[in-house]
């Protein structure tokens, strides 16, 4: 599975290269899961400061915000499951990040915090969106009006956070939470691409979707498996599900 390297963005350079990502992945046809990790013990800490500064006029933050909108809105609807592992912070835009995989894996050391309320701002690249789905509104109230610092405890009370990773034993330690981060994945991803694609489109459209219409969308993709090569392959084994 590939993985996106990401210690802080810089506009024009790491937002780039995240969209690049995004696109390659988007014609990835053989794709299950997707493990979105940092580099060096830290998620991401957002933006990169250095090149806000030099973007805070109102145009230039409309352009960035809308491209970043754009990026993690892809990011979320790629046909493989998705997870974020937290290592270390996962700070303003880098907590934003996470909300845009379907799943968040922290390790005991992770901190995800919306540290925008701090920076006189709000999330701007659909975090706030994202994160009301995920942890209802009264949570994302907490979370962004108290720029809270969600701890992995707190994270799995809260249900913004679907897993822990046992605190790593040897000195490779990327490694190791890395290959914990594969295993706790691959429970989601067995068996055929056509299915595990087939599960994640549904499970957008439920999302995404109006009832109508998403009942539609489940139609269609429920047809593209019926009497397909899985199915009759199941249906030809004598299948007990204990
Ligand atoms: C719409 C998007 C909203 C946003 O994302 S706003 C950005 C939110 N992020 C932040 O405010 C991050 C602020 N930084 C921090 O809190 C800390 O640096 C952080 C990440 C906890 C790491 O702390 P420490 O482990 O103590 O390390 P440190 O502070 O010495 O940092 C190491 C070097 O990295 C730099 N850094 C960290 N995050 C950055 C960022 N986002 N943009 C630009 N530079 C950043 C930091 O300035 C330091 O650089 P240097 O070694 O002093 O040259």
């Amino acid at each position: 599975m590939p993985s996106l390297y990401s210690a802080a963005f810089h506009p024009g350079s790491m937002m780039v290269q995240l969209e690049e990502k995004v696109s390659l992945l988007e014609n990835w046809s053989d794709g299950k899961g997707l493990i979105v990790h940092g580099a060096e013990g830290t998620f991401c800490s957002g933006s990169d400061l250095n090149a806000v500064r030099a973007i805070s006029n109102p145009q230039d933050g409309m352009k960035m915000c809308m491209f970043m909108q754009n990026t993690l809105t892809r990011l979320l609807r790629l046909p493989l499951i998705s997870v974020a592992l937290v290592e270390g912070k996962a700070l303003g835009g880098g907590a934003e990040l996470t909300t845009a995989c379907d799943f968040r894996i922290m390790a005991s050391d992770g901190v995800i915090q919306f540290v925008h309320r701090h920076m006189g701002l709000v999330p701007g690249w659909g975090g706030a969106a994202r994160l009301v789905r995920i942890v209802g509104s009264q949570n994302a109230l907490k979370l962004l009006g108290g720029a809270v610092k969600v701890d992995l405890e707190f994270g799995l009370q809260i249900g913004l956070v679907d897993g822990a990773l046992e605190a790593p034993q040897a000195q490779d330690s990327a490694d190791t939470l890395l290959e914990q981060a594969e295993c706790w994945l691959s429970r989601y991803t067995k068996g055929p691409t056509p299915v595990i694609q087939a599960v994640k489109r549904v499970v957008l459209s439920g999302r995404e979707l109006p009832l109508s219409d998403a009942l539609r969308t489940e139609k269609d993709v429920f047809g593209t498996l019926w009497g397909g090569p899985a199915n009759l392959q199941a249906l030809a084994s004598k299948s007990k599900h204990n």
